[in-house]
């Protein structure tokens, strides 16, 4: 479960997130939409303990972020726009690895069905990541994601550059990480991932949660229409 109470960020005089209050459960997958600049990537930094808030509260599973940061670490897997993996090491030494920084040692079969499981071809497991493309890496990440069995998950921009297939295919694992309980935060510029496969969705601006609506209640071009007037677009007419 991710939650909120009015956090706050502030950089000198100027105001990144105002009295951000969100609630995200187990099982919930909630896509925050904005333009640039609006305070997702903030928001997400905040979970996870990289930058302080100036007030306001996070919490991970119910444990304070700030207080017991290290607690909460346990039970976040985070994706952000660009994973970084060793690019010489094979897929499954990264996965590995990157499991065993989170106190989780397992066999290479177990490596194998985890990467199987977050849809990676079985072709490219022990081939070295640096030619994987942003696809292929995400799925470790999923992977890495699945083996520390993360009960919550962060993601900053994750199918940004994808093609729509593979944008598809992502969508598709994070449903079954969603089935399996996993509470997740998405922060997208892309609105039509977040119609298919969100539960909740929220409009950011300006550091501001300006809307939110439940996934079900809202169509994909109402939530366009809504998104272009928070960000002051002039809407296209085709006439
Ligand atoms: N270290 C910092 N010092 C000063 N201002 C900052 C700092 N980090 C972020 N900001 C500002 O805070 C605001 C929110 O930034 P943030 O990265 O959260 O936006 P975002 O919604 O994630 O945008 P994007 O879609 O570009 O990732 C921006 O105006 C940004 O310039």
């Amino acid at each position: 479960m991710i939650i909120t109470k009015e956090l706050t960020k502030k950089y000198g005089d100027f105001t990144a997130l105002t009295n951000l209050n969100l609630h995200i459960n187990s099982g919930e997958i909630y896509c925050l939409l904005g333009a640039n600049g609006a305070g997702k990537s903030t928001t997400i930094n905040l979970l996870l303990n990289y930058i302080n808030p100036t007030s306001g509260q996070a919490y991970i599973n119910g444990m304070d972020v700030q207080k017991q940061g290290r607690e909460t670490k346990k039970y976040i897997a985070y994706i952000p726009e660009n994973l970084m993996l060793y690019p010489s090491l094979t897929a499954i030494e990264n996965l590995d690895y990157f499991s065993g920084i989170a106190g989780i040692k397992l066999q290479r079969k177990s490596l194998e069905e985890l990467l199987s499981k977050a849809g990676l071809q079985s072709e490219a497991f022990y081939k070295p990541t640096v030619a994987f493309s942003k696809g292929m890496r995400q799925k470790v990440g999923i992977a890495i994601a699945l083996a520390k069995q993360a009960k919550v998950l962060l993601l900053d921009e994750p199918t940004s550059g994808l093609d729509p297939k593979a944008s598809n295919e992502f969508g598709h694992l994070l449903l079954q990480l969603q089935k399996e309980g996993v509470a997740i935060l998405m922060a997208t510029h892309d609105l039509f991932r977040a119609k298919e496969i969100a539960t909740h969705i929220g409009i950011m601006k300006g550091g501001i949660l300006q809307h939110e609506f439940k996934a079900s209640e809202i169509t994909l071009q109402k939530l366009e229409e809504v998104y272009l007037q928070t960000m002051n677009y002039k809407e296209l007419h085709h006439d």
